[in-house]
């Protein structure tokens, strides 16, 4: 097995140019959890800082469901000096996950068999593949030992996994916030209500579906449900209650099934594929009863089509928020890579294969297999989280060795992790501080110039982002 760095992956699908200066590597081949070897399989990933000498100042950011390798895109205001993932000292890894339709092995990307994408036939891919894979970009970019782990939801079932596919030691500590050490039957059912509207959607064709022709309303409907998972009661009320939609961002209504297009019907107009009343036939068209009839009918198209746009429109601002959230998922996701990611949520369970008997795992069957995990884990809760509930990370951070729990205080449910910023940099940052000593000793690695680029300091390794 081979890992090669600076790889350029060619043909790419359009929503990896989202992503602004990703590197890619391409690892020869992958025996992945479900069975089959993936071979060719390329790695998006992003770094920023460098290492230093001993290479022990990796930190792993494991991102979630729909997110990507850049993580100035949703944890900015924590990737910047001074501040949780200190760039000056730390150096900063964040793999794209695989069946995700940011840059790595994913439904998009290209089957080496048949020279196509592979669409639904990409396979399965867990967690696990995810850290396997992971893991050989930063050995090949030279990482001794990791000195964190980071991540939220199905990031933080990724940093339970770090431990527990690596060898002992080389994780120093993780920071699992918003997950679970196995998926819920509550996460899997929500889960499963979103897969369900994409299959509905008739473009779906089984994931065989021409890229141009997507199922769009399948996704958007699936998106608009996962909203209501990652945000809460509370905050929906104080944001939208019961105020009107504004015009800002209210898609446009469709008539599709209604039997006509509003724009067209105006004062009784004729529609273009009229045909004669069925008790007008042989008649005079002139006359009026063809008349009224033609009036009528036309009048109930409008009529028809009016009480669907007006059906359609969102009427709150709440309809019209989760509308937009849909309208803009679908412009930067892929229903395939969708149903993948969420299956391999759905596998997510930390004693999987692990135990030596069949039955339910129990709470001692956890600790035995989190036991492998560093001691003083910082477990993070968001205490609105309808969808990893609360609960769920208490019986976590029991699990794991010698943990702390910390409870973020945000109104904005399971999204709290990407949205509570002040508070996660202060009790991250606290735990990394206490946890990784050596990255904050002596002078930063990089020296942050005036304009916010960054220049290296002596003896160093790695590549520095000139964004910055
Ligand atoms: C290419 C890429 O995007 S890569 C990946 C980026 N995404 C990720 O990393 C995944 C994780 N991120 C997320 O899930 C989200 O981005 C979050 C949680 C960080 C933030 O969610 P957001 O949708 O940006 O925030 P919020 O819930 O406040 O919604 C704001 C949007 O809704 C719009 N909006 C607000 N109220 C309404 C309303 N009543 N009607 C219509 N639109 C509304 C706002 O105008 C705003 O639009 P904009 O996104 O075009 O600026
Ligand atoms: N808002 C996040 C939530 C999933 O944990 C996402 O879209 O990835």
């Amino acid at each position: 097995m081979t890992t090669q760095l600076d790889y350029n992956p060619g043909r790419r699908n359009p929503y990896v140019d989202l992503i602004k200066d990703q590197k890619f590597a391409l690892i020869s081949a992958l025996p992945l959890d479900s069975g089959p070897v993936l071979e060719k399989v390329e790695i998006a990933y992003k770094t920023w800082g460098v290492l230093n000498e001993k290479r022990d100042n990796a930190i792993v950011i494991c991102h979630a469901l729909s997110g990507s390798s850049d993580i100035s895109d949703w944890w900015e205001p924590l990737l910047r000096p001074g501040k949780t993932f200190d760039y000056t000292r730390y150096f900063v890894f964040c793999g794209n996950l695989l069946g995700s339709p940011y840059g790595s092995a994913s439904p998009l990307t290209t089957n080496p068999k048949t020279g196509e994408p592979y669409g639904p036939e990409f396979p399965e891919t867990s967690i696990r593949d995810d850290v396997r894979a992971h893991k050989l970009v930063l050995d090949a970019l030279g990482v001794q030992t990791v000195a964190a782990v980071i991540g939220g939801s199905m990031g933080g079932m990724a940093a339970l996994e770090w431990p527990l596919c690596t060898p002992p030691g080389y994780v120093n500590t993780i920071i699992p916030i918003a997950t679970s050490a196995d998926h819920s039957a509550w996460g899997i059912s929500w889960a499963e209500t979103q897969k369900q509207c994409i299959y509905a959607d008739a473009n779906y064709q089984d994931g065989y579906y021409d890229i141009s022709h997507p199922p769009t309303a399948g996704l958007a409907a699936a998106r608009m449900i996962a909203m209501l998972t990652y945000r809460s009661c509370v905050s929906f009320d104080r944001r939208f209650g019961r105020k009107f939609n504004p015009k800002k961002n209210a898609p446009k209504a469709t008539t599709n099934g209604a039997g006509g297009n509003p724009e067209k019907l105006v004062n009784g107009d004729k529609p273009a594929n009229d045909e004669e009343p069925m008790n007008c036939v042989g008649q005079d068209p002139k006359c009026d009863a063809f008349r009224s009839a033609k009036r009528a009918r036309v009048e109930a198209t409008i009529g028809a089509a009016e009480s669907v746009h007006r059906a359609r429109s969102p009427m709150f601002s709440a309809q019209g928020y989760l509308n937009y959230q849909g309208e803009k998922f679908i412009k930067r996701f892929d229903a395939n890579c969708y149903i993948n990611l969420t299956n391999k949520m759905d596998s997510h369970d930390v004693t999987d294969g692990r135990l030596d008997h069949e039955r339910e795992p129990t709470g001692e069957d956890f600790k035995e297999v989190l036991k492998a995990a560093p001691p003083r884990a910082l477990v993070v809760s968001v205490n609105t989280d309808a969808l990893f509930e609360p609960d769920q990370q208490v019986r976590l951070a029991e699990y794991l060795p010698d943990a702390t729990l910390a409870t973020l205080d945000s109104p904005d449910g399971h999204d709290g992790f990407l949205l509570a910023f002040e508070e996660l940099d202060k009790i991250i940052t606290e735990r990394l501080r206490e946890r990784c000593p050596w990255v904050y000793e002596g002078p930063p690695l990089l020296e942050v110039n005036r304009n916010g680029s960054t220049a290296v300091k002596d003896s160093v390794f790695g590549e520095v982002e000139s964004e910055w």
